[in-house]
Formats: structure tokens, C-alpha cells, sequence
């Protein structure tokens, strides 16, 4: 399914003194099957932008289409549940949301709501549970009687049990040692390789952007400032430094040139030292030796 924003403005608090324009002509496309990050400082838009892609929130001008829905400013937006379905989110700290007495419950919940069967319910729990490296053991359990790691993988497993199109994370590492980190980023990817699944990473990792996203987006004070492939975004780190992000960890980053009839180039990873002036200038240029 594809989702685009074009021109869309959002204002919190509308009509009110405390009025807040916190994105500003953004404009995004995301077709199906994409892996798109979408990078910024803290308050730079990321959360505002990532609550339209399923509907939560409406724009205040511009449109944005989910899959054959337009949802714009100044009309009636109606029945928006079936956009919502399509569209799971992954917020900040998911296992805060479990409150069933059982794995299980916490995992049909989402589903049931939709109006989902009990069976078929339970049948995708079991489902998405191995999405997520869990045994079925833990059915039964609380889920407070996991530990962080197991938690949150139950709480992002409520979320693929809705069987959604599009899956939008927002910081899903947050808090998690680098192993656990590793371990989530990298079972996102594979759910993102084998299902095609859509995935828009909303996250401050530079490193996650480029080892995993096809597409980067970069927000700036309610704007998208640079978008691109992660070889076009960080062909030119010294944009990056301009924009006081923090390169060093992010562009700990690789560039290999293959050759195959016309050479391309492949994410491998190498420390900003290695990625000499004259190599950037080469990519810059597209060129390649
Ligand atoms: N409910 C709200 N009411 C008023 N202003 C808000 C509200 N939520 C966010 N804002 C403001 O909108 C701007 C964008 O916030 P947003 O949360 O989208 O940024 P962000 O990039 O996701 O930040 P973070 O990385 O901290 O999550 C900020 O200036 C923020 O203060």
C-alpha cells in the first residue's frame, strides 16, 4: 500500500493562543514495500509527521493518501478505522500498553477490536509471536512477568497480529542494550524482507538509517530538509555536520563500489575516517574508479 503526504502543515492547538505550526509543507512518498527513516533532532517534526501516516491525525492543510484514501484538510474525514488497521504503529516504550492478565490477551486485544474472531485471533498470536523470536510458552504467562526484552517483542507482536500493510516505528530501540537493539532492528528487517512489509523508522540513529532504510528523510525544525537514498545522504556528510547531526556515529558507515555492468554502491560499514574526502567527491560526482 502506498502512503504519500504532500504539502501538509499541522498545527497543534489550532485557533488557541498556544497555537504550535509543528510541521510545515512536508511533503513524502512511500511506496509499497519501501523502508524509509525518517531522522531529526528532538522537536523536529518526526512524532507530528508519523501520526498522519495512520490518520491520527488530520492535516491542518495539505493531503495525505493511505493506499486509495485521501485525507485533507477541510473536508469530513470519516471512518477512518479501516486506514487505521492497515497501518500499525510501533510507539515509544510499547510494552507500557500491555495491561492483560495474559500474553495472549494482550496480543488478541488489538485484532478483537477490529472486529477479528477469537480463533483467527489466537491463530495470528501464534503467528506473529514467532515474528517476534517467542515461544508459544509464554502464552500463558503475565506479561509482567517478562523481562524488558520479552516485553517489548509481545507488545510489537500486538501490533503485527493486526496483520497490517505498513508497519511505522517510532524509536522501537529506546532503551534497549546494543544486542537487544540489534536483535529488534534486525528482526524489523527481515519482516520487511519476507512480508514486503512498508517500514517507516522514525529514530535519532544515523547507523539504523543507513544499515537499514532504502529512503532517508531528514527534519529540521518542521521541515524536511534533505531526503534520499542513505548513498545520496551521506555522500555529503559535511551537509550533515552543517545540520549538527551527530556524524561521527553516523556515518560509521560503508560505501563498497561493485561492479556489474554499471557499479554500484553497497551499505558496508567503515568509520568516517575511512570515508576520505576524495571517495565523498567520487560519490558526489557519481563517479567511480
Ligand atoms: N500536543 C502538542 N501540543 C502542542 N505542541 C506540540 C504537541 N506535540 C508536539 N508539539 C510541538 O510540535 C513540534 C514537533 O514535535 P514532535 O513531537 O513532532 O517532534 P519530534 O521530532 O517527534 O520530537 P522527539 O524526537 O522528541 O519525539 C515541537 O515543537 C513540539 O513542542
Amino acid at each position: 500500500m502506498d502512503i504519500s503526504l504532500s504539502h501538509v502543515d499541522y498545527r497543534y492547538q489550532a485557533n488557541t493562543p498556544f497555537e504550535r505550526l509543528a510541521i510545515q509543507d512536508v511533503s513524502i512518498e512511500i511506496p509499497s514495500g519501501t523502508y524509509l527513516a525518517i531522522i531529526g533532532h528532538t522537536g523536529s517534526g518526526k512524532s507530528t509527521v508519523l501520526q498522519h501516516l495512520n490518520a491520527l491525525l488530520i492535516p491542518s492543510e495539505g493531503t495525505v493518501t493511505i493506499g486509495d484514501r485521501e485525507i485533507k484538510a477541510h473536508q469530513k474525514n470519516k471512518d477512518l478505522r479501516p486506514v487505521r488497521q492497515r497501518v500499525g504503529i510501533v510507539f515509544q516504550f510499547p510494552e507500557h500498553q500491555l495491561f492483560e492478565e495474559t500474553v495472549e490477551k494482550d496480543i488478541i486485544f488489538g485484532p478483537m477490536n477490529f472486529g477479528v474472531s477469537e480463533a483467527e485471533a489466537k491463530k495470528r498470536a501464534r503467528i506473529a509471536l514467532k515474528q517476534v523470536g517467542l515461544t508459544e510458552e509464554i502464552l500463558d504467562k503475565s506479561p509482567f512477568d517478562l523481562s524488558g526484552g520479552q516485553m517489548r517483542r509481545v507488545a510489537i507482536a500486538g501490533v503485527l497480529a493486526m496483520d497490517p500493510d505498513v508497519i511505522v516505528l517510532d524509536e522501537p530501540t529506546a532503551g534497549l542494550d546494543p544486542r537487544g537493539r540489534k536483535e529488534i532492528m534486525d528482526m524489523f528487517y527481515a519482516l520487511h524482507n519476507e512480508r514486503k512489509l512498508s517500514t517507516i523508522l522514525v529514530t535519532h540513529s544515523m547507523e539504523d538509517a543507513a544499515r537499514y532504510a532504502d529512503q532517508i528523510v531528514i527534519m529540521q525544525q518542521g521541515k524536511v530538509v534533505k531526503k534520499g537514498s542513505p548513498e545520496e545522504i551521506f555522500s555529503a556528510p559535511q551537509d550533515l555536520m552543517q545540520m549538527g547531526l551527530d556524524v561521527p556515529e553516523v556515518v560509521r558507515f560503508q560505501l563498497k563500489l561493485e561492479e556489474k555492468g554499471n557499479i554500484k554502491l553497497e551499505k558496508i560499514f567503515l568509520s568516517i575516517e575511512q570515508l576520505s574526502a576524495a571517495v565523498a567527491e567520487q560519490l558526489r560526482r557519481g563517479v567511480t574508479s
